[in-house]
């Protein structure tokens, strides 16, 4: 095993088998990858690929059919490395009528951790998964969102060197969503490999180094999510608003080297953008409302500050792209 590779698949296959163990499906066919340590790792595909069959091969859950995994220098059948690995499954099986203490306590004493570990660690997780104020209350009142919450801080009870993460953002709202984001920064800032599948790219994009993509069972591409998504061919410009006359100076200048402008535009901002702002500012100042098409983007041109206008448009970005 390569000094920094804490996974190695080797030409993994799965079969399911119906009743008279006659092939049902091909769930992998032949997979091999590595992860490196502390990188987050992106296992991506459309539905029944063979992203959760992974996951659970990796943590020795299931047998593989074929070829080989090592998981921190152990096979994946070894059960004491599952120690070292924290697992977040797509759906948590949680018990309803503990409440958020109780739940982490008692996943503590599985992992054998004294009575004081135990309570700083709980302490620490519920503070991180943002469930301070609901510690108290029982499972069965909890909001999908804050579910996953509890199943997140479930899975890094051990303080795990690798983590699993199926689907980590089903059910959280784009706050929820962001603060997952954060999470896993901090995690990989503590050193820790992590490994993500997830439907939602926007996010894997934001935060792996590098992606799988399966597609029925098999491995189609892998690489750092910068080398995949970097176009080459194009160069992009940001500025604050150009005048037509300072655009046209800068086809001036493309032209003398044999370039067009191919595009010249205003930046669309993401709606989870918009959002995650809209939510910030409303914390921030209560009362506020956005009025006339304005946006929290736009200065201070809201309801509780009717003076003030919207920025200039020379405050405004503009992106132009240009090509050969
Ligand atoms: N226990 C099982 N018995 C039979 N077939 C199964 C079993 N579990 C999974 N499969 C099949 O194996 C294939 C891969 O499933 P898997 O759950 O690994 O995909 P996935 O990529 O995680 O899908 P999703 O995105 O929907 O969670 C699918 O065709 C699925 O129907």
């Amino acid at each position: 095993m390569a000094s920094d590779n804490v996974i190695e698949i080797r030409n993994l296959s799965k079969d399911y088998r119906d009743f008279w163990g006659r092939r049902k499906v091909q769930a992998l066919n032949s997979l091999s990858l590595d992860v490196q340590e502390g990188e987050v790792f992106g296992l991506l595909g459309p539905n029944g690929s063979g992203k959760t069959t992974t996951l659970k091969l990796l943590l020795g859950l299931l047998f593989p059919t074929d070829g080989e995994i090592r998981i921190l220098g152990r096979p994946a059948s070894d059960v004491e490395k599952n120690e070292k690995i924290g697992y977040l499954p797509e759906e948590s099986y949680l018990y309803r009528f503990l409440n958020a203490e109780e739940t982490l306590d008692f996943y503590g004493r599985l992992f054998k951790l004294s009575g004081s570990e135990r309570r700083k660690r709980t302490d620490e997780l519920i503070k991180m998964v943002k469930l301070d104020h609901a510690r108290k209350r029982q499972l069965k009142e909890y909001s999908k969102g804050m579910t996953r919450r509890i199943g997140l801080a479930q899975a890094l009870i051990n303080d795990p060197d690798i983590i699993f993460l199926d689907e980590p953002t089903s059910g959280l709202d784009p706050n929820g969503r962001a603060d997952v984001k954060n999470l896993i920064a901090d995690l990989k800032a503590k050193g820790k490999t992590v490994v993500i599948c997830s439907h939602l790219l926007a996010e894997i994009e934001d935060v792996c180094d590098r992606v799988a993509i399966l597609y029925q069972g098999e491995l189609k591409l892998l690489g750092t999510v910068d080398e995949l998504l970097q176009s080459q061919g194009e160069t992009l410009l940001r500025t604050p608003a150009l005048t037509p006359e300072i655009v046209s100076e800068i086809e001036g200048v493309l032209q003398k080297h044999s370039l067009k402008l191919d595009d010249v535009s205003h930046p669309r901002r993401t709606l989870e953008d918009l959002f995650l702002r809209t939510v910030q500012q409303s914390a921030e100042r209560p009362g506020q409302r956005f009025v006339d098409g304005a946006t929290p983007f736009d200065g201070d041109k809201s309801e509780d500050n009717p003076d003030s206008t919207s920025a200039s448009d020379a405050d405004k970005p503009q992106e132009a792209a240009t090509g050969g």
